[in-house]
C-alpha cells in the first residue's frame, strides 16, 4: 500500500507538533511538508525535538503543496487562516483534514461545494478526541429525554475563540434531537452582562479560560429531582491523535466535506 502523503500547517504549534510526531510513527503515513509562521528553512523534526525529518519549514502553504505533492493537508492553525488554507488545498486536489475551529456554517457549505467540484473529500472535526465525540453524541441522545441543558467548556488561556468549536457542535447535535424549548424563568434578567453565558441553538454556553487547563467540557442536564452530567477531559494533546489518524485514513475514501468525526465512526 502506498503511504498517504501529508502536509501539516501549524506544524510548530501545540497540536501541529503532536500531529508531526504521530505521522512520523505511522508506517503508512509520510510527511511531505510543514508550514508555520516562524523557523522558515529549519527542519521541522529538529524544531520540535524528534530528530531530523528532512522537511524544512515554510511559511507558505502554496509552496508546500507544490513541492511536496501531498494527498492530505492537516491544518491546526488559526481561525483567521484556515479558510484560505482549505481553499488552496482543495484547488490543488489535496484533501483537507482540519481541526482548526472558527469556520462558519456558510463557509463550510462553500467549502463542501468546492470539494465536490474537485471530486475530493475533506473532514472538519471540532474535536478529534474520541471521548469528546462520544460525549457529543451521548449528549444529543440525552437531550431527547432531558431537554433542559447547559454547556460549560473550559480551555487553556491561549485559546483564541470562544465558545469552543466542540461546544458549538454539541449545541448543534442537541438542537437536532430535542424539541424547541424555552429554558429558565421567562422574566430572568442579567444583572451582570454575560452572566448567563452565550446563547446558541436554544441553550446557554459558558466558556472558562485558565492556565493549567487543556480542553474540558461538561454538558449538564436537569429534570425534576435529578441531574445528569456528561463530562470529557483532554489531559494532553496526544488525546486528539487517534482521531486525527482516523480522519486522514477516512478522508481518502469520501467525496465532499464531512463536519464531525462521528460521521466516519461506526456509532
Ligand atoms: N479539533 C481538535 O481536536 C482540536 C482543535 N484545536 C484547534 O486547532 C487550532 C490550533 O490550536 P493550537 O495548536 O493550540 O494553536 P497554536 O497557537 O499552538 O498553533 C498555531 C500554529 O499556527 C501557525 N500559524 C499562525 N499564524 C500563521 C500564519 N500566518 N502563517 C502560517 N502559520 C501560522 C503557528 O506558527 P508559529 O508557531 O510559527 O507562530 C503555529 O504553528 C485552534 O483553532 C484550536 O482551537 C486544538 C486542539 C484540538
Ligand atoms: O483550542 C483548543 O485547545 C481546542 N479547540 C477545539 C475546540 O475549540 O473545541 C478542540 C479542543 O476542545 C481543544
Amino acid at each position: 500500500m502506498n503511504p498517504i502523503h501529508i502536509v501539516v500547517a501549524g506544524a510548530t504549534g501545540r497540536m501541529g507538533r503532536e500531529a508531526i510526531r504521530m505521522i512520523a510513527g505511522e508506517a503508512h503515513f509520510k510527511l511531505t511538508g510543514a508550514v508555520a509562521r516562524t523557523h522558515t528553512g529549519e527542519d521541522i523534526g529538529e524544531v520540535i525535538g524528534i530528530g531530523a525529518q528532512e522537511i524544512p519549514l515554510t511559511n507558505s502553504l502554496g509552496e508546500a503543496l507544490e513541492l511536496g505533492q501531498p494527498d492530505v493537508l492537516v491544518d491546526f492553525t488559526t481561525p483567521s487562516l484556515v479558510r484560505e488554507h482549505m481553499e488552496l488545498a482543495i484547488d490543488a486536489g489535496v484533501r483537507p483534514v482540519v481541526g482548526t475551529t472558527g469556520l462558519t456554517k456558510a463557509e463550510m457549505r462553500e467549502l463542501d461545494e468546492r470539494c465536490r467540484e474537485r471530486g475530493i473529500g475533506g473532514i472538519i472535526a471540532p474535536n478529534f478526541a474520541i471521548g469528546a465525540v462520544l460525549m457529543m453524541v451521548f449528549a444529543a441522545k440525552a437531550a431527547k429525554y432531558l431537554p433542559d441543558v447547559e454547556i460549560i467548556e473550559k480551555h487553556h488561556d491561549q485559546k483564541l475563540d470562544a465558545p469552543s468549536g466542540t461546544a458549538l457542535k454539541t449545541a448543534e447535535l442537541i438542537f437536532r434531537e430535542r424539541q424547541e424549548k424555552k429554558q429558565g424563568h421567562p422574566e430572568e434578567k442579567e444583572i451582570l452582562e454575560g452572566a448567563r453565558g452565550g446563547y446558541r441553538d436554544g441553550f446557554r454556553i459558558h466558556s472558562v479560560r485558565l492556565p493549567g487547563l487543556v480542553a474540558h467540557q461538561e454538558v449538564l442536564f436537569g429534570g425534576p429531582g435529578q441531574l445528569l452530567t456528561l463530562r470529557h477531559d483532554s489531559m494532553n494533546r496526544e488525546s486528539f491523535m487517534p482521531g486525527v489518524k482516523l480522519a486522514v485514513e477516512e478522508v481518502m475514501k469520501h467525496t465532499g466535506l464531512i463536519y464531525g468525526l462521528e460521521n466516519v465512526m461506526d456509532l
